[in-house]
């Protein structure tokens, strides 16, 4: 939160992004209010990623603005970017991207050891997260030794554990068989729920797009359709 109570709100103010001479946004506005979760679909190529990247900071747009709360992400020079990125976000990807050689649990505690709490304090809140995710005693596992969906449970105990007021991901449910993608996504929306973060997602599927209270469907870099989700989980 910033130091006003305002909630945290996601903004995009007419922001455009091109690669040479394809044009993957153009001219588009939204704002997410903490604590919703949206949905991004759209066919490939229709600037779905784009989206995602520029309004979690991993890139900046070529005009327009984006912000939370009161802090124009945007004009953040490179450093203070990745840093309010990592305070403020989390990722989940769609192979969850954990460090391979390290256990569950210190993949868990890394974004609350690269804030600076001490070693005890980030496993203790490591193996909590865990334990809320259905995976005690799964804490001194690597990555390799674990389901396709207790890893993607580890990358959303990652994403979590340092209180972020924004959650991205990316095809979160896309490398898992439909009932495991199912479970993932049940435990993405209602821990993110319960954390009070706003939960941003791209998918190409539209029961993982069910889980989130607002669609925004995307077509050639435009927002094409934006509306709530009537029977969304959360
Ligand atoms: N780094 C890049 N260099 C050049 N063109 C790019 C780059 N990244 C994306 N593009 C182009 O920008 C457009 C939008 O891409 P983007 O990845 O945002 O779409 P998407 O909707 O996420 O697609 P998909 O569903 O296939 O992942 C596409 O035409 C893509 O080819």
């Amino acid at each position: 939160m910033t130091t006003t109570d305002a909630p945290t709100t996601l903004a995009a103010r007419g922001i455009s992004k091109s690669y040479g001479d394809v044009r993957a946004l153009a001219d588009v506005s939204i704002d997410i209010p903490r604590g919703q979760s949206v949905a991004i679909m759209g066919p490939s190529g229709s600037g779905k990623s784009t989206l995602l990247h520029c309004l979690s900071g991993i890139l900046v747009p070529d005009a327009g603005v984006v912000s939370l709360g009161e802090d124009a992400v945007s004009a953040l020079r490179d450093k203070q970017r990745s840093l309010l990125r990592r305070r403020r976000f989390g990722f989940v990807f769609q192979d969850g991207q954990l460090l391979p050689e390290l256990p569950a649990r210190e993949n868990v505690a890394l974004p609350l050891l690269l804030g600076g709490k001490s070693r005890m304090e980030a496993l203790a809140a490591a193996d909590q997260w865990l334990a809320r995710l259905g995976l005690a005693g799964m804490e001194a596992r690597r990555p390799g030794e674990l389901s396709g969906g207790q890893a993607q449970r580890v990358a959303i105990a990652r994403a979590l554990v340092h209180g972020p007021d924004v959650v991205f991901a990316d095809e979160p449910t896309g490398a898992l068989d439909q009932a495991t993608g199912h479970e993932v996504m049940q435990v993405l929306t209602t821990t993110t729920a319960m954390a009070g973060s706003t939960l941003v997602l791209v998918t190409h599927d539209d029961e993982v797009a069910g889980w989130c209270q607002r669609l925004v469907e995307i077509r050639d870099a435009m927002i094409h359709a934006d509306q709530p989700i009537t029977g969304g989980t959360r």
